[in-house]
């Protein structure tokens, strides 16, 4: 995909987004609401052509060529479309007639662990099933491509885990793997690369390590007994600032910070209760972009309003 825009009438939804996945990979898309992962993935699926760059998927384009590319890839909606009166059985049976060489009933419902709800009807299947059923559907023509658009929202900890395994093993058999999700700890368990999408374009994208990188850890502590925040010390060269009335060190390597902390804590005879310390995590980062675009939008209406308005500052 190379320099990828779409638009909803006047409203750019993706601004100009390149990436290669390569087959066999697990390549999970994450990003703030709105941030255009449904809209690339649609795009990907072959749904909409791109209002510009170019998109291949097999080689093929897949607007032009959706059957050809369909016909190899596997997609798990959001919000599947079921007739609620159909049993779970007769809904996989009515699905595999429009697939030659499909997996039999009983194995996909196997591999997503629903044997037991073949006859309970769609309309009273619990929302984390429902995704399970979704999840059966795309993998019926055994896909060399599966797109998961945010499998498992709605699962508990269990079926997600479940969930997770399945994903694994369809890797480990060779399929290449588009995931969406808000889970990060999903993208952090299951991806080989991820691209973080923020209003439209990439943000930062590479393996979770190399998203990471450089981000430094994270040293958090409550402001000690009889201290005050301005007479903590240095770390690293990093002053703490105050989160939520604790004192937040972010500093490049934790394990020397931790040792200047303590000796500066052994000399002014202060207790270090409740410190916390860990790397940096997809969390902080996307706190990070959510926080600069709500200052961005904070100048944005300031700047636009001003002229507008015409009122004395
Ligand atoms: N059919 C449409 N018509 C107009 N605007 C749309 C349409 N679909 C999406 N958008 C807008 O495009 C932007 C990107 O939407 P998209 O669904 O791709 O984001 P997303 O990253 O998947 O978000 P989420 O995480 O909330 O599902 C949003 O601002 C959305 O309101």
């Amino acid at each position: 995909m190379d320099g990828l825009r779409r638009s909803y009438g006047e409203y750019e939804a993706v601004r100009g987004v390149s990436f290669t996945i390569a087959r066999g990979e697990l390549f999970a898309l994450l990003g703030t609401n709105g941030a255009g992962k449904t809209t690339t993935l649609e795009v990907l699926e072959g749904y909409h052509p791109p209002t510009a760059g170019t998109v291949r998927v097999f080689g093929l384009d897949p607007y032009a060529d959706g059957a050809k590319v369909r016909r190899r890839t596997g997609v798990m909606l959001q919000e599947g479309g079921f007739f609620k009166e159909l049993t779970v059985r007769e809904t996989v049976d009515s699905w595999r007639s429009f697939i030659s060489g499909a997996r039999a009933t009983a194995e996909v419902l196997g591999l997503v662990g629903l044997e037991a709800k073949a006859s309970t009807r769609i309309g009273q299947l619990s929302g984390g099933e429902r995704r399970r059923l979704d999840l059966a559907l795309a993998v019926l023509n055994r896909p060399e491509l599966l797109f998961l658009d945010e499998p498992t929202t709605g699962m508990d900890p269990e079926a997600r885990r479940t969930t997770w395994r399945l994903v694994q093993e369809l890797k480990a058999a060779g399929t290449t793997v588009v995931l969406t999700t808000h889970y990060l700890e999903e993208a952090q368990q299951l991806a080989d690369r991820v691209a973080i999408m923020d209003r439209g374009a990439i943000a930062a994208t590479g393996t979770v390590g190399e998203v990471l990188a450089g981000r430094g850890d994270r040293i958090a502590l409550p402001v000690p007994r009889g201290c005050t925040i301005g007479e903590l010390p240095s770390l690293e060269g990093a002053l703490p600032a105050l989160a939520d009335g604790r004192a937040v060190y972010t500093v490049p390597r934790g394990a020397p910070a931790l040792a200047a902390l303590h000796t500066w804590a052994a000399g002014r005879g202060v207790e270090l209760d409740g410190l916390e310390v860990r790397g940096g995590s997809l969390e902080d980062l996307f706190l990070d972009l959510a926080d600069r675009n709500d200052r961005t939008d904070r100048t944005d209406r300031t700047d636009r309003s001003r002229p507008k308005a015409g009122l004395p500052r």
